[in-house]
Parts: structure tokens; C-alpha cells; sequence
């Protein structure tokens, strides 16, 4: 009899401990976190949705999960956390509540190359150098102020744009406008930011060029690396590093050569310090603010080279392609240029703020073409989002390009309407519709370069519209699009031909 009730006690207790341990591993392993993640569409085993990652337009797969399984999703790439935005109202929310939590973009890629690197301002987190260079940048470059101040160099690179036109379409040539946007926008920047002249005669300006196409192509194996788990990750940047380094010791080469001649000319500056003076005088600085090395300097160039130029020469081949297939367009914003600025002058950047049109033009066509239609942040501390949880350290990409489609928030929203940008801004609600518009992001890391962007893109339509006509073989222009590293381009580069409005060619002055 108490042999049995010894057993008996014996396998209760056995029972108990198997419950508990049950109950602990079941705690541990199976059961699911209190918060509600956002929704995770079907993915593929262990390699989770990078499929959807490596598709040729990433903006659109974004875009055809969004529209089936939500504005706010769940993906992963092998073990990684991806949380992708895409509705007008969640990225209202994060911009909103989270702006301060999402001010940075992750870990940097690529550890000593220039470009998104340790010492990279765009893949620097929200911190000390963050904003001691982002306030260099505006008071220097940027800003209302400086803008003014440098007026002369943008005038002078807009004539020479002018000029080129006008003699070629004195030879009936064909343009390849996507080809002289960039020239444009790459001279301006490049003389914008290295002052001193020089650098044509030296060739500085024709190889940045060529630096920065290189670069727009390797930046989306780099996002895409970055977001793989660690040991993925240097297995897959080690693929390209030959390519990283070599890019990256060209712009070094470069970017030393300039830094040196503007230190051995800092005594002939008469008419004032550039960028790169005032941040050489930070690094000889003891006591400055933040305390930079000439690696920080060269990266910063590099990053403003990246993010400025060929994002804003993207734009005046898509604006212009728009306008090429809406004659009522063309027409308006002809007769707003006539009634504005005349026929005996060129535009110049000081009409942009009497040319509404104009101006509702450029807004249009970054809100159809955002040149970059999805970006990424990352989270620094969990949050909630939409109402689900946001784990801490998880990449945020946004698709800007399915925000300002939202046809929650835009009427039409597939269609080229520069009228909507006419009304828009007067009341509170509208003013709160502005918020959704984020072809250069938002917030404490937007985009600094916006009001540089906006004359680059208006003066340089303003010259194409009031200056020529411009044929074009076909009825219409093919809108297709396509990417080239993570800039939405036109697959189809648009190539017309400039038949000049006056017999002498126009000037600024
Ligand atoms: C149409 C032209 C341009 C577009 C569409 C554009 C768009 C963007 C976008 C979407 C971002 C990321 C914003 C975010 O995360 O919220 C960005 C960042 C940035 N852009 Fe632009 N950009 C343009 C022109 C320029 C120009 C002309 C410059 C300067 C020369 C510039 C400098 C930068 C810099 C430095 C950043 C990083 C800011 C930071 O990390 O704090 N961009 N831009």
C-alpha cells in the first residue's frame, strides 16, 4: 500500500514537472509576442521575400503587396526585419509621432570606403555630426542665404545650358535630354560645392560624372546588402568590394586633389568662403563644434554628389516628357512664361516665385516621378505604427511612389494635373495634404537640397518651354519606367529635337 502511494506521488510529481517544463518551453519558443506585428505577407522559406527585393521595379512589387495585404507590412529577408510604409496616412503617422525614432538610416555599409561609410552624413545617425554638418551644409550651401549668394555660378551654368540648346537647334540635332539635365545639374553642383574655377580645364567636373553614374548603379547592391543579416552581409559586400574600394580610392584621388588646391589657395579668396573652405577650417579647428577629419570632408562630398545630382536632373527629362504629351500643358505654362518674363530675356531663377504654373509643372512631375520612389529609416526604439508594433532597430522603406499615387489622398492620382498644386496649400486640411507629398522625404532627415532642386528643375524647364519647340517623332512619349540603381528613370530616354523660338539667341541679362 505505500509502495503505491511512493509511485503514485512519484509520477504526480513527474506529471508537474513535465507541466512546467511544457509551460516554460512553450513561454519560450511558441508563444507569440503580446503585440501585433503588422501583417506578413507569404514569403519563401529562408530567404523570406528578398525575391521581391531583387525585382527589376522594386516600387511596383512594393506596390502590388501593398495594394493586396496592406499599407503597412512585415517582410524579412532571411532573419532581417523590413516594416514597408505605403500609404499616405501611415507616413503622415511616422513623420508625424516617430520622426525623431526614425532619424537614421541603419548601420553603414561599406566601413572605410567614401560612400556609406563611417564617416558618410547620410548613413550617420541622428547625433552630434549629423547636425553639426547638416548646419555647415545650409548656412554654406543649402540654406535661404548662401542660395543667394550664389546665384551667379547657377546663372552662368543656366546660360550655357541655353547656349547648347540653341546651337543645336541650329543644327537640327537631336537631344538626349536626360544627357544635357545631367551636365546641368552635375557643373552646377560640382562648381556649387568646389567653388574655385579650374576644375573644368582639369577635367574635375567631366569625371565626377562619370563617378556618380558609377556610384547610382552600385548604391542598390549596397541598400541590399545592408539590410542582410551580418554574416550574409559580408559575404555578399565581399562579392563587390573590389568595386566598392576601386570607386572609392577614384573619388579620394579626386576630392584630395581639390582639397589641396584650396588649401594652397585659401590667401586668393576674394569673394568669400565656399563649403569646402569652411569645413577645412573645421578640421584645423581644435575647438570647433564637432571635431572632423578630412575623410569626413571627402564622404560629405561624395554623399552630396550621390543625393544631388542625379536626382535633380531625373525630374527635367520626366516634367519634360509630360509636357510633350499634354498640349493644354504646353500651352498654359508658354503663355505664363510670355506674360511673365517676355520674349526678349531668358528666365532667370529670381521669376520662379511669379511663375505659379511653372512651379505646380515641377510639383507634378515629382509627385508622378519621384526620382527616388522608396527610401529607408530605421527605428531606433520600438513603436507603434498604424497600430502595430514596430520592433526597435528594423529598416522603415517607404514607397513615395505609392504615397502620392494614394487614391485616398489624391484625386486622379495616376494622371499629370499640375492644377491640383494651384489650389492646394490655402486651407489647414490642405496644408496637412502637403504633408503627404514626400518626393524628398520629411523630417529631421529629409531632403536638404529641396529648394536647390526645385530651381535646377524649374529654371531648366522655364528655359526648354519658353525657349524652343520640341519635336518628337512619335504621337507620344512612352512613359515607361525603369531603375537604375535605385533612381526611377525613364526606360525609354526621351529624344527630341530643339527648334529655337527666336532667331538670336536669348540671354539672362
Ligand atoms: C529633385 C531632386 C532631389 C530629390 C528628389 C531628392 C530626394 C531626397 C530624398 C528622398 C532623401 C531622403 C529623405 C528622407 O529620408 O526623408 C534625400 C536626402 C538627401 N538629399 Fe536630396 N534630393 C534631391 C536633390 C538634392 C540636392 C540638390 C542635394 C544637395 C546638393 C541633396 C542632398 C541630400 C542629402 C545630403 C540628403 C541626406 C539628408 C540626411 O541624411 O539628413 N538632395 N534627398
Amino acid at each position: 500500500m505505500m509502495a503505491t502511494i511512493i509511485v503514485d506521488f512519484q509520477n504526480c510529481f513527474i506529471f508537474i514537472l513535465l507541466c512546467f517544463f511544457s509551460l516554460l518551453c512553450y513561454t519560450l519558443f511558441f508563444k507569440k509576442p503580446k503585440v501585433t506585428l503588422p501583417p506578413c505577407p507569404p514569403s519563401l522559406p529562408i530567404i523570406g521575400h528578398l525575391h521581391i527585393f531583387l525585382s527589376v521595379l522594386i516600387h511596383r512589387s512594393f506596390h502590388k503587396l501593398s495594394s493586396r495585404y496592406g499599407s503597412i507590412l512585415y517582410l524579412r529577408i532571411f532573419g532581417s526585419p523590413i516594416v514597408l510604409v505605403s500609404s499616405a496616412s501611415v507616413a503622415y503617422e511616422i513623420f508625424r509621432a516617430h520622426d525623431v525614432n526614425i532619424s537614421s538610416r541603419g548601420f553603414p555599409p561599406t566601413e572605410d570606403s567614401l560612400f556609406a561609410g563611417s564617416f558618410s552624413f547620410i548613413s550617420a545617425p541622428y547625433g552630434e555630426y549629423m547636425k553639426f554638418m547638416k548646419k555647415v551644409l545650409v548656412t554654406n550651401l543649402l540654406g535661404t542665404q548662401a542660395l543667394k549668394r550664389s546665384r551667379r555660378v547657377r546663372a552662368d551654368e543656366l546660360d550655357r545650358f541655353y547656349d547648347n540648346l540653341f546651337e543645336k537647334a541650329a543644327k537640327k540635332e537631336t537631344v538626349k535630354i536626360f544627357d544635357e539635365a545631367l551636365k546641368l545639374t552635375n557643373d552646377s553642383i560640382c562648381k556649387l560645392i568646389m567653388g574655385r574655377c579650374g576644375l573644368e580645364e582639369e577635367g574635375v567636373v567631366e569625371r565626377v560624372k562619370g563617378l556618380v553614374t558609377e556610384l547610382d548603379v552600385l548604391s542598390k547592391k549596397i541598400l541590399l546588402a545592408n539590410m542582410l543579416p551580418p554574416w550574409l552581409k559580408k559575404l555578399v559586400l565581399s562579392l563587390f568590394e573590389k568595386e566598392v574600394k576601386a570607386l572609392s580610392n577614384s573619388f579620394n584621388e579626386l576630392l584630395e586633389k581639390v582639397l589641396v588646391e584650396h588649401e594652397e589657395k585659401q590667401e586668393e579668396h576674394h569673394h568669400g568662403k565656399d563649403l569646402m573652405d569652411m569645413l577645412l577650417a573645421a578640421y584645423g579647428d581644435e575647438n570647433a563644434e564637432y571635431k572632423i577629419t578630412r575623410d569626413h570632408i571627402k564622404s560629405f562630398y561624395v554623399d552630396l554628389l550621390f543625393a544631388g545630382v542625379t536626382n535633380s536632373a531625373i525630374p527635367i527629362e520626366w516634367t519634360l516628357a509630360e509636357i510633350i504629351n499634354s498640349p493644354k500643358t504646353l500651352e498654359r505654362l508658354r503663355g505664363e512664361l510670355d506674360s511673365v518674363v517676355g520674349t526678349s530675356r531668358l528666365i532667370q531663377e529670381t521669376d520662379l516665385p511669379n511663375l505659379p504654373y511653372l512651379q505646380a509643372v515641377v510639383k507634378e512631375g515629382l509627385r508622378l516621378h519621384p526620382p527616388e520612389p522608396v527610401f529607408e529609416r530605421f527605428s531606433q526604439q520600438g513603436c507603434k505604427v498604424g497600430g502595430f508594433y514596430v520592433a526597435e532597430k528594423t529598416s522603415l522603406m517607404v514607397n513615395a511612389y505609392v504615397v502620392m499615387r494614394d487614391p485616398n489622398y489624391w484625386e486622379d492620382p495616376d494622371e499629370f494635373k499640375p492644377e491640383r498644386f494651384l489650389d492646394m496649400w490655402k486651407d489647414e486640411e490642405r496644408k496637412k495634404q502637403a504633408l503627404k507629398y514626400i518626393p524628398f522625404g520629411r523630417g529631421r532627415r529629409g531632403c536638404p537640397g529641396e529648394n536647390l532642386a526645385y530651381i535646377f528643375i524649374g529654371t531648366a524647364i522655364g528655359v526648354m518651354v519658353q525657349g524652343f519647340e520640341w519635336k518628337f517623332k512619335e504621337e507620344k512619349v512612352n512613359m515607361e519606367e525603369a531603375l537604375a540603381g535605385l533612381s526611377l528613370i525613364m526606360a525609354h530616354p526621351l529624344k527630341c529635337t530643339p527648334v529655337a523660338r527666336t532667331l538670336n539667341p536669348l540671354t539672362s541679362r
